[in-house]
């Protein structure tokens, strides 16, 4: 008999479609409950296994306000649920389900789902779990750092993103006086956020004062609300700021959240996002529970002002190079040493040993190619093959024959037989990167080989058992692309089993110094250049950017200014500017275009400015910061053509 399961779901007819479902597979339903309270009641008598929990349930509790408390009991639980809308994708990853089931779903799919949770349980109860940085303590951290509070509060929307989505936040005190604090968080197309004080968004947006401080009384409701689809439309009828603000940037839906901080004075916390229907009121619960963060993010960095950060500058040059000095202290080849890194390092050295499957996220540039490299190092199977597949780069047609390999004659053009990676990695590791672009097709059969644990080669007459380790990549954000259906459900939570998150460059700049000064030594050596280090002024050019393309961006960044350097010292730095390409929320003539127009657009700017060279030095490329292979099978993708490119 397998394990015993309880079902939470209101409607009776999924609920005993569940349990015929559940029973022929050799579970024991031990109940069905129609809300929260009678699901407790059930699991103090009958002790359930596992918990299938539907979000929306009798009564004024959710199945997400259950979820916390089984997971303070220590229960395993898979969400179903009708919704895959993002906003509450969002709020139940917050509460770490084993699964998550879309109904209407097969039989198949609940199995298989079954089958994943159980592995994840597995894993879960063999690793020790990795100590998380918290929200709190990533706040507490960005605080104490010795920089301006308006690029604190950057950091600090970026580290907010994760936990809901916006695409813009304006921190506002509430009061009458226009000379309040008010400041605008603004994302732009490459996802960095911009500080904008209301003066500046005003002339952007050809609004009068007096509308505005009319429209902040607006925002002096009591209460914490949100406004999506055809609320929010009314917003903006009733506030021409809000109108404003939202024609110019697209925002269709709004949060607004109040904090109550040290100077006695009632904060407003405004998310406006460009989905219609972003917001929710589990998310308000969520904020609620977070009240005390939302606090230090006033207390410790609103109301500190610039002149109390104390900014040491120092005016000599930094950590000169001597030549025949050890190199740059690092991890196992990974360097810096800021506090988020070094989380990302405890979870490298928790999960490398095991054979645990490792999602490893960030954006493109973060170095997620270079930790998948070292969990391999670190691990049992380092004797063995690393082999990585670029997802992004497989042709169409070929993805099933590169990964499973082919018989000959298996179709036109096999003219030999082929190795399939799956198969080259056999006793090692395979490391997907850019899983995120896998065709859906092709994310069937992925599953079906991490399930079966064997493959089948096209035209082949039987499969082969393989023992590989699993370590896949993506600068997307996969739960998206599950909200929208273009990623299965059930092989995010199959590859989700331990997600590492890589910090971006721009929210541990304490690294900067060090990984210039890193890719500096390496260059000299290989180039035998005479150069010994970066003058201050260098390093502070370094220091202010933004570095979209993270660390990648930098080290091409200091390769072109050795080249370009005629002393001793690196002293200038020439940060890109790509006047016009980037895709432009500044630009008067903005009109709506979709992401894929806006990526075309920008490859397309991009090529125009290196006159069409792709790879190497001074190619689109290098200026994108993504793999050449990656963009040559973006350029095929989106259909850009030589002849385009003026
Ligand atoms: N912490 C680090 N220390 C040293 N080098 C690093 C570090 N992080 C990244 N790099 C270097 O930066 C470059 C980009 O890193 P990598 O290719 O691993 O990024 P990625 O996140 O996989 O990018 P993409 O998503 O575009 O594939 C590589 O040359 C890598 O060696």
């Amino acid at each position: 008999m397998k394990e015993s399961i309880l079902i939470v779901e209101d409607e009776f007819i999924v609920a005993n479609d569940l349990r015929i479902m559940l029973e022929k597979a050799g579970y024991k339903v031990c109940g069905i409950a129609p809300s929260v309270a009678k699901a407790l009641d059930l699991i103090k008598a009958k002790n359930p296994n596992w918990v299938l929990l539907d979000i929306f349930l009798q009564g004024a509790k959710t199945g997400i306000d259950l979820a916390g408390q089984l997971r303070e009991m220590n229960i395993p639980f898979i969400y179903i649920s009708a919704n895959t809308n993002q906003a509450i994708l969002e709020a139940a990853k917050a509460t770490e389900p084993y699964g998550f089931l879309v109904k209407p779903f097969r039989e198949k799919d609940l199995l298989v789902m079954l089958d994943i949770a159980q592995y994840r349980h597995e894993q879960g109860q063999k690793l020790v779990k990795p100590q998380e940085i918290s929200l709190a303590d990533q706040v507490g951290l960005i605080a104490q750092k010795a920089e301006q509070r308006d690029e604190k509060l950057k950091q600090v929307a970026q580290v907010l993103q994760s936990f809901i989505p916006f695409d813009c936040l304006a921190i506002t005190r509430k009061d009458q006086s226009f000379d309040s604090f008010s400041l605008y968080l603004i994302k732009n197309s490459l996802n960095i956020f911009k500080a904008y004080p209301v003066s500046e968004l005003l002339e952007d947006t050809g609004i009068s004062l007096r509308d505005y401080r009319s429209a902040k009384n607006n925002l002096n409701e009591s209460g914490n609300h949100f406004y999506n689809n055809f609320d929010f439309r009314r917003l903006k009828m009733d506030s021409l700021w809000i109108k404003a603000l939202s024609d110019h940037y697209q925002y269709q839906s709004t949060l607004i959240f109040n904090v109550s901080a040290s100077d006695r004075y009632t904060y407003a916390f405004q998310f406006f996002s460009k989905g219609a229907d972003s917001y929710n009121q589990l998310q308000i619960d969520i904020l609620n529970k977070n009240q005390q963060v939302f606090a230090a993010i006033v207390d410790e960095i609103v109301l500190k002002k610039d002149e109390e950060v104390k900014v040491v500058k120092d005016r000599r040059p930094i950590t000169p190079l001597v030549s025949g000095e050890a190199a740059v202290s690092d991890f196992h080849g990974i360097v810096g040493q800021s506090p988020l890194l070094k989380a990302v390092f405890r979870k490298i050295e928790i999960v490398a040993p095991d054979d645990t499957s490792v999602l490893v996220l960030g954006e493109s540039g973060t170095g997620k190619e270079r930790i998948a490299a070292t969990i391999h190092k670190l691990s049992p199977r380092k004797n063995k093959p690393l082999v990585t597949v670029n997802c992004a780069a497989l042709p169409l047609t070929l993805i099933e024959s590169e990964l499973f390999g082919h018989e000959k004659g298996a179709f036109t053009g096999a003219t030999e037989k082929r190795v399939g990676k799956f198969e080259q990695a056999d006793g090692g590791t395979i490391f997907l990167d850019e899983i995120g672009e896998l065709p859906l097709d092709s994310q069937v059969k992925l599953l079906r080989v991490l399930q079966e644990k064997e493959v089948e080669k096209l035209g082949g007459n039987g499969v082969k058992k393989i023992n590989v380790r699993i370590i896949a990549a993506t600068n997307r954000n996969l739960e998206k692309e599950v909200a929208e259906g273009r990623f299965r459900l059930d092989l995010y939570y199959r590859l989700n089993v331990f997600p590492i998150e890589l910090p971006t460059l721009r929210q541990r700049k304490e690294d900067i110094p060090l990984l210039a000064n890193y890719f500096l030594q390496k260059l000299v050596k290989k180039n035998q250049r005479p150069v010994t280090g970066f003058s201050a002024d260098a390093l502070e050019t370094l220091m202010n950017y933004d570095w979209p393309g993270n660390v990648r961006e930098l080290e091409h960044l200091i390769e072109r200014s050795l080249l370009m350097a005629t002393g001793e010292l690196i002293e200038q730095i020439e940060i890109p500017v790509i006047r016009g390409a980037v895709a432009g929320m500044e630009d008067n003539n903005f009109r709506i275009k979709t992401m894929e127009e806006m990526e075309r657009d920008h490859i397309l700017a991009i090529l125009t400015l290196c006159k069409g060279k792709v790879f190497g030095p001074g190619g689109a490329a290098e200026l994108l910061n993504i793999p050449s292979t990656t963009l040559n099978s973006k350029i095929k993708k989106l259909g850009i053509k030589y002849e385009f490119v003026k």
